[in-house]
């Protein structure tokens, strides 16, 4: 079963992920940007203010396709709990609201039409959800990514793919202390566990 973490940047995502680390020490944990030099390529385009948004997005899509071929089909093929920090949504998100004032028509539905040629779509997604001026002071606007005014597009695209697919997501209001946020998704990540378990033993 694929879980990914998703939200903007400071909602909280990487303590979460550390805290599941605990509870699911036989689980696979990972990120994108992946650690490899697709990643490292992916954050030489963040730190240029100048880079082109499209060819970004294909860097970004590189890694993910590595990801997926190095890293969540072989742990999938194992039938283990992959638990992402990050995954296909950040870009639907990001990369959506990086090329809104593009050339190119509806970003977001274009860059879900690349990934639904080869990708592995999550089973669920937690959102840890943020306004963007807290995320903005949490990640100390450390990237290009994390002005408050970009956070705002991107919180607007991460709604749309709530509203599209309402059933992956789950929610969480990631204003609440750390401890609550930790406990509120454990009891999530739990439940789908669960309910992944139930589904085989009926399957
Ligand atoms: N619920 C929370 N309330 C307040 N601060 C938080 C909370 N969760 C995380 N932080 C702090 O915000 C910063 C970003 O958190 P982090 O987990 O790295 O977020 P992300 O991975 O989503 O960017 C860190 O300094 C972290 O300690
Ligand atoms: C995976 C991914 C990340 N990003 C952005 C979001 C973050 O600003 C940055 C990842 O940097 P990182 O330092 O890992 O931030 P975080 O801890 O918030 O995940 O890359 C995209 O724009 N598109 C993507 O597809």
């Amino acid at each position: 079963m694929l879980i990914t973490l998703e939200g903007l940047d400071g909602s909280g995502k990487t303590t979460v992920w550390e805290a599941l680390r605990d509870v699911y020490p036989d689980a696979v944990f990972t990120r994108e940007p992946t650690e490899s030099w697709y990643g490292d390529a992916v954050y030489r385009s963040m730190a240029d203010e100048d880079a082109d948004s499209l060819a970004e997005l294909f860097l970004f899509t590189a890694d993910h396709a590595d990801h997926l071929s190095r890293v969540i089909r072989p742990a999938l093929a194992e039938d283990d709990l992959v638990i992402s920090d990050r995954y296909s949504d950040s870009r639907f998100a990001y990369q959506a609201a990086s090329l809104e004032d593009s050339d190119l028509r509806r970003p977001l539905e274009f860059i879900r039409g690349i990934h639904a040629a080869f990708s592995r779509p999550p089973d669920a997604t937690i959102y840890l959800d943020v306004d963007p001026e807290t995320a903005a002071a949490r990640a100390g606007a450390t990237n290009k990514f994390e002005r408050a005014s970009y956070l705002a597009r991107v919180r607007e695209n991460y709604e749309r793919l709530i509203d599209a697919e309402p059933h992956r997501f789950v929610r969480v209001d990631a204003t609440q202390s750390p401890e609550d946020v930790v406990e509120m998704v454990e009891r999530s990540v739990e439940r789908l566990v669960r309910e992944d378990g139930d589904d085989g033993r009926r399957g």
